[in-house]
C-alpha cells in the first residue's frame, strides 16, 4: 500500500470524543518508549506526525491520524511507565483499556514490543487482557536494528515459547526498525489486506 496522504485529526483522553466516521482503525500500543510514534512515521513517511522524544511518556493522549482518507491509524501512550508497585494491572491507564473495549471502529491492535529485552509480564499482561477482552491483536518487534539477526531469532523464539504457554498459537508478528525502515511494506500490506477483506464483506 502506498501512503500518499497522512493528516492529523485530533488528541483526547475520552473514547466517547473520539471521531464518530466509521473507518476502520487500527492503534499502536505498548510500552513507553518501546517506539510507537517513530513507527507511525515510518509507516507514514513524515519525520514529525507522531511526537517522539528519548524520554518515556512523550504521547500522553489517544491521537488519531487519517490515512488515505480511508482509514485511521491511533498512537496512544505507552503503558507501564508509572513505576510498577504492587500490581501492574493499574498501569493500564483506565482511557486506554476504555478505548480498546469501546472503540467499535478498531479493527486491531498492533503491541510493540522492543526485540532486546526479554518478555516482560506488563506485555504478557497486555497480550492477556486484549485475549479475554477478544481484541485482536498482532505483535510489532520494534528497534531490530539494535540486535544482530542471530539475536533477533533468538528474542522471537523466546517469545514464542512463554507465549505457547497460554496461546494456542502464535499471534501475527513483524519485526520492524523505525531508524533503517524495516518491516514497513510488511505492515501496511497487512493492513492493506484486512482494508481489503472489510470491504469486502461490508458489500
Ligand atoms: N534505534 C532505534 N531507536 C528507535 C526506534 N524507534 C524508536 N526509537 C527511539 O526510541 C525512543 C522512543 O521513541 P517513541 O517513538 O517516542 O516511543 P513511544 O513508544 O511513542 O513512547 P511514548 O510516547 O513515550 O510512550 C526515541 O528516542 C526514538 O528515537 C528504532 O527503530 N530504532
Ligand atoms: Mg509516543
Amino acid at each position: 500500500m502506498q501512503i500518499k496522504t497522512a493528516e492529523f485529526v485530533m488528541s483526547n483522553s475520552d473514547v466517547a470524543k473520539c471521531p464518530k466516521s466509521m473507518l476502520p482503525e487500527y492503534a499502536f500500543i505498548g510500552r513507553s518508549n518501546v517506539g510507537k510514534s517513530s513507527l507511525i512515521n515510518m509507516l507514514t513517511n513524515r519525520k514529525s506526525l507522531a511526537k517522539t522524544s528519548g524520554k518515556p511518556g512523550k504521547t500522553q493522549l489517544i491521537n488519531h491520524f487519517l490515512i488515505n482518507k480511508n482509514w485511521h491509524l491511533v498512537d496512544l501512550p505507552g503503558y507501564g511507565y508509572a513505576r510498577v508497585s504492587k500490581s501492574t494491572k493499574k498501569v493500564f491507564q483506565k482511557f486506554i483499556t476504555e478505548y480498546f473495549s469501546k472503540r467499535e471502529q478498531l479493527v486491531t491492535a498492533f503491541v510493540l514490543v522492543d526485540i532486546r529485552h526479554e518478555p516482560q509480564p506488563i506485555d504478557l499482561e497486555f497480550m492477556q487482557w486484549l485475549g479475554e477482552n477478544g481484541i485482536p491483536f498482532s505483535i510489532i518487534f520494534t528497534k531490530a536494528d539494535k540486535l544482530k539477526p542471530k539475536a533477533i531469532e533468538n528474542h522471537i523464539e523466546a517469545y514464542q515459547n512463554i507465549l505457547l504457554e497460554t496461546w494456542e498459537d502464535m499471534p501475527n508478528y513483524f519485526v520492524t526498525s523505525s531508524s533503517k525502515e524495516i518491516g514497513k511494506d510488511d505492515v501496511l500490506n497487512y493492513i492493506d489486506e484486512l482494508n481489503e477483506n472489510m470491504q469486502l464483506s461490508s458489500n
